[in-house]
């Protein structure tokens, strides 16, 4: 559905090319007119957290809005439109394919993952989590102190077989988990989607929140941003080629710039959930000229 009709269908309100529209700090994206007598604003959903336009919270209210002109604000109001719309086209062709998502700690596989999943129907699982609750603990920090990584990674190896008997969800994987092989043969059994971020950005973002659920980025001392981009480098130096057997990658570089955004943090969650969806389409008709499996 265009973004127009939408608005245009819930009845008071012209169609969007007459409006204005910003995102608010508290994440919502507003549509704005002047009319005659009064102002007029209306709330759409957030659009970090909810793409379906079934989970549209709305709210209107008449009071003096100063709107903001904004191309990309347009954006945020039709991007889970957009990403309604590429999982629908798509849906038939997954045939209840599973999707994995790997990249770096950090590259959002558990945001992305979590929206993907809504969108089409699929559950969602982490497979960080289903590993602590195998073990028995609340964090994959305390499996590392307990015990040791590799028996994390028996554990994370475990779980991927069990999910790889399954249909119809999106899993987030451990940044760590391409480096057996064996977690390729069973994540295999899906789709593989490569989140590729700039170490530069996943820095920011784990800097933000910390590195205490991280073990293998966790540093007592010294500038948070600046231990965390150094271990990230390094691990990458290690793990890029791994990366790169995903079936389908998505670099948040390439879809900033298709969409005209000069740094990759401008790039919303649900907009990369697209491009997770129109890189798997162009890898289940085999664009990328090495591993197309076919649509149908
Ligand atoms: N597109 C994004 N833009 C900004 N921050 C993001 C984005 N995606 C994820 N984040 C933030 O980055 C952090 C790590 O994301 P997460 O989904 O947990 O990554 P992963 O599962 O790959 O480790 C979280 O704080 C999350 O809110
Ligand atoms: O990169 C890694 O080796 C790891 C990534 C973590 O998952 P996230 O990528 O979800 O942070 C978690 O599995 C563990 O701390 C090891």
């Amino acid at each position: 559905m265009e973004a127009a009709t939408c608005s245009q269908r819930l009845g008071f309100f012209s169609p969007i090319d007459s409006e204005k529209a910003t995102r608010k700090s508290n994440g919502f994206v507003s549509l704005s007119r002047r009319s005659n007598e009064k102002d007029q604003r209306i709330r759409l959903c957030n659009s970090r957290t909810s793409p379906k336009l079934g989970n549209f919270k709305l709210s209107c209210c008449v009071k003096n809005a100063r709107a903001i002109d904004s191309e990309q604000s347009y954006a945020l109001v039709e991007e889970p439109l957009i990403l309604q719309k590429k999982s629908q086209e798509i849906a038939p062709y997954l045939r209840g394919r599973c999707i994995y998502l790997v990249g770096m700690m950090g590259s959002g596989k558990t945001t992305v993952g979590k929206i993907l999943s809504e969108v089409l129907g699929y559950s969602f699982f982490d497979s960080d989590k289903l590993v602590e609750q195998a073990v028995g603990v609340t964090s994959v920090a305390q499996i590392f102190k307990q015990f040791s990584e590799s028996f994390f990674r028996d554990n994370e190896t475990k779980v991927l077989q069990e999910l790889s008997t399954m249909h119809c969800q999106v899993v987030a994987t451990g940044g760590g988990a391409v480096i057996r092989p064996i977690n390729w043969k069973y994540m295999k059994n899906g789709i593989t989607v490569w989140l590729d971020v700039p170490l530069e950005a996943l820095a920011r973002r784990i800097a933000a929140v910390g590195t205490d659920s991280r073990p293998l980025l966790h540093d007592e001392s010294g500038d948070a941003y600046a231990k965390a981009l150094h271990r990230l480098s390094s691990l990458y130096d290690e793990r890029g080629e791994a990366y790169a057997n995903a079936d389908a990658t998505v670099s948040l570089e390439h879809a900033a710039a298709k969409l005209d955004l000069l740094d990759v943090s401008d790039l919303t969650p649900t907009a990369i959930a697209t491009e997770v969806l129109v890189q798997i389409d162009n890898f289940l008709k085999g664009d990328n000229g090495t591993m197309g499996i076919g649509r149908s």
